[in-house]
């Protein structure tokens, strides 16, 4: 990593690496679209992976949601594929597949620390060194009503058990310890009887008293991910993640968000390269620039369609909006009073607090320039895509994002299953690869070796 003449990181030699982040069905997909592909038989994902696989993707990334998002007692239509647990999916893919990484995205505040590490350790194992684990927090208490939790420990406390949750599965994974390689014919990479140590914690939010039941796949662990922005969340990163799953995508906001992280990172006494920035990204290609801001613009519209629009405000509003017009003014009642929590998971954190504020704002801002609910809702709703542009245009702006230090690569958040990810890996990745930012070939076997991370115990 040298200095330009400007005084900002510059990296000649930075390559994009790339995963997908599939939510399941999510806000952003167009799974009612007649081309695509079943969002809940298995072929669907084995196609998928096996497709990044073709582009050389590092990961291949599931989301978790332990309740389905619902909208006035029923299930949200974004959530109309369900939420099948993601290791049960990722172990299915580690047969079918030979070196793409398998993340699975589980949460610290409601998962017990020796269940996990034991179900982690086995998709890493049974992967051959391919796993990682998304550590999140999960923000509702709606989530937490599914677990009899209801709104159990404030947002920050999440933080603190997520910590010491890390810090148990870590020494269980470590307590296998990889003394001896039994030598009796081939030498085989789990055959390390190794003693076995036994973990004691006990914290004020984890209490523990076990034996891990794996021994260590080649990577040594499975790949630690982090996803959440707040001061706790970056904490978490810096003091123990790999890879950095952000929500900083925008350029300004990708580089203040590097600097934020390095500043952190060095007080935890770790190197600048010890963390891959992954921040998510929707991308909409097309063959001109014209015909890719066109295509934008419909994904846009069928993203928000007219009863999405009004299910849309309905988690504002708390109450039922149906009577009203899409194409109409706002509804002129007021919402129901009381902050958004517990929320049914579809909002995001920072507008659930505010409600009244924001709802005054999109009031203002319709009136103003005359938006019906459905223009306001494509307009206000979150998910507009970050890259519009032809695959060469696309390539030049991520190889700025790479060579500059303000990313790593991005976790593609992908609008349309499988086409749109069918034009990155045929069309995208050539104009990388063309660019010299992007592998030819798979040069590792395992994930951390795909993002180049340093080795566990150098
Ligand atoms: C990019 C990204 C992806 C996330 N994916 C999930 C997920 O799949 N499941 C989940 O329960 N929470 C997910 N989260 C939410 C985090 O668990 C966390 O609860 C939330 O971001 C609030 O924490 P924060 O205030 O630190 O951002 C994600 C967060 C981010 C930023």
């Amino acid at each position: 990593m040298t200095e330009a003449s400007t005084g900002a990181l510059y990296d000649p030699h930075a390559r994009v690496h790339l995963g997908v982040f599939y939510t399941g069905v999510g806000p952003q997909l167009l799974w009612n679209d007649p081309s695509a592909a079943d969002h809940v038989a298995i072929g669907t994902f084995v196609e998928v992976a096996r497709l990044l696989e073709r582009g050389l993707f590092d990961a291949f990334f599931l989301g978790e949601g332990l309740r389905v998002r619902e909208n006035r007692g029923r299930v949200h239509d974004q959530d109309v594929a369900g939420r099948p647990d993601a290791i049960t999916q990722l172990s299915a893919l580690a047969a079918v597949t030979e070196r793409i990484g398998l993340v699975a995205t589980q949460n610290a505040t409601y998962n017990f620390p020796a269940d996990l590490a034991r179900r982690l350790a086995s998709l890493d194992l049974l992967s051959d060194g391919r796993a990682g684990w998304n550590i999140v927090t999960t923000d509702n208490a709606w989530t937490g009503a599914n677990f009899r939790h209801g709104g159990w420990l404030a947002h920050e406390r999440r933080y603190d058990r997520a910590g010491q949750f890390v810090d148990a599965v870590t020494a269980l994974w470590d307590a296998w310890e990889p003394d001896a390689v039994v030598a009796t014919g081939e030498a085989k990479s789990w055959a390390r009887p190794g003693s076995i140590g036994e973990v004691a914690r006990s914290t004020d939010l984890v209490d523990l008293r076990a034996v891990p039941t794996v021994p260590a796949s080649r990577q040594g662990r499975p790949v630690l991910f982090q996803a959440g922005d707040s001061d706790g969340g970056r904490e978490l990163a810096a003091s123990r993640a790999d890879v950095v799953f952000s929500a900083n995508t925008p350029y300004d906001k990708a580089v203040a968000y590097a600097a934020d992280l390095r500043a952190r990172l060095a007080r935890y006494g770790r190197s600048a390269d010890s963390l891959r920035i992954l921040p998510g990204a929707s991308v909409v290609l097309g063959d001109t620039p014209d015909e890719a801001v066109e295509r934008a613009r419909w994904v846009r519209e069928e993203q928000m369609s007219a009863p999405r629009a009004i299910t849309f405000f309905e988690q504002y509003w708390g109450t039922d909006l149906s009577g009203y017009d899409p194409q109409g003014p706002l509804p002129d009642i007021d919402p129901v009073e009381g902050e958004l929590d517990p929320s049914r998971g579809t909002i995001p954190i920072e507008r659930r607090t505010g409600k009244l504020a924001l709802i005054a704002r999109w009031r203002e801002q319709s009136e103003q320039r005359g938006l019906s609910m459905l223009e306001l809702a494509r307009q206000v709703a979150p998910g507009h895509p970050a890259f519009v542009g032809t695959p060469s245009q696309v390539a030049d702006e991520w190889v700025r994002y790479v060579r500059t230090r303000a990313v790593d690569g991005f976790n593609i958040t992908p609008y349309l299953i499988p086409s749109a990810l069918e034009d990155i890996v045929d069309k995208l990745v050539p104009e990388l690869q063309e660019r010299g930012a992007y592998r030819t070939a798979y040069e590792g076997e395992t994930l951390r070796e795909h993002l180049d991370l340093p080795p566990l115990n150098p």
